[in-house]
């Protein structure tokens, strides 16, 4: 755990520095000089929520896959052969500028009221719960999902646009990971049986092709026992400036 935490903190410290920079670059606005100039960007706030981690919302399919990748983390393989994957917990937080940048000031000014899509929801396991792990060469996702009640679609089952939502960011998670800031340029979706409200869900995420500023990554939903295929996508991500995203 210690290991992960601190393998994301380089992560998000190495975005920091970076996406900070590039920031200050385009927002030359003399109030956030003078912010950034009088006091320096404090690392990451002491106790953010890391909403990707377990809440008694979380049914026991949910906390059964949670405390398997979580196990499969925390193998000891240090002078010896690795062996299978190893898999990494991506803490996920509802301010994802503010937490990846670790810019209080910055995001203040950026988005006071903003909040990251998928963690908008108060009441636990009302809307998306789910929790991303990461291979070690960053090649494979995997999103463990639970569907609230907030998502219903036909009756009983989740809606369209909410699976569409989680694999935006499953796969969009995962292309950040590998060269962020990216944004979604093309996303295709297979819906090929319903997801049951409630249920939890397992979505692989393969990154496919990387070529240029252009990462393929494709995707699927499955049963947690893998017999049945909810859901196939296709996405295309775009890497982008931060001036770009900070335009529109
Ligand atoms: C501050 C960041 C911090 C990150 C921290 C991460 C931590 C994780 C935290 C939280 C995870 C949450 C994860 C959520 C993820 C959600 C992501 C979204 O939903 S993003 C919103 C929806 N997407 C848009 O709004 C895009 C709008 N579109 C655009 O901005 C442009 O159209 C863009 C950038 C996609 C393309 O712009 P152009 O066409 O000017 O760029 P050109 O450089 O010409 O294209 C590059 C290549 O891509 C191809 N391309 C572009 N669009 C394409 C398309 N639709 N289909 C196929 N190819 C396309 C082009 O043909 C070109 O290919 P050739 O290099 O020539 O081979």
């Amino acid at each position: 755990m210690a290991q992960s935490l601190g393998r994301l903190f380089t992560l998000l410290s190495f975005r920091k520095t970076h996406l900070s920079r590039q920031c200050v670059q385009v927002l030359s606005g003399t109030t956030l000089k003078r912010t950034l100039m009088m006091r320096a960007v404090p690392i990451l706030s002491p106790k953010p929520r890391d909403f990707s981690l377990p809440n008694p919302s979380w049914g026991e399919e949910m906390m059964r896959l949670y405390n398997y990748y979580s196990s499969q983390s925390e193998v000891e393989t240090e002078g010896e052969e690795e062996q299978g994957s190893q898999w990494t917990r991506l803490p996920s937080y509802n301010r994802s500028l503010k937490y990846a940048i670790g810019g209080v000031y910055l995001s203040k000014i950026i988005q006071s009221k903003a909040r990251l899509f998928t963690r908008n929801i108060k009441h636990p396991g009302a809307g998306f719960e789910y929790v991303v792990f990461f291979t070690k060469d960053k090649q494979r996702c995997v999103c463990i999902f639970q569907a609230g009640h907030l998502l219903e679609g036909p009756p009983g089952h989740v809606h369209g646009g909410a699976i569409a939502t989680i694999i935006d960011t499953v796969t969009g998670t995962h292309a950040s990971l590998l060269c962020a800031p990216v944004v979604t340029a093309n996303l295709n979706i297979n819906y090929r049986s319903p997801i049951p409200l409630g249920s939890t869900v397992l979505i692989e995420s393969t990154l496919d092709e990387q070529e240029g500023k252009k990462t393929f990554i494709s995707c699927k939903i499955t049963s947690t026992d893998g017999s049945k295929l909810h859901t196939e996508a296709t996405a295309l991500f775009v890497s982008v400036s931060v001036s770009h995203l900070l335009r529109g």
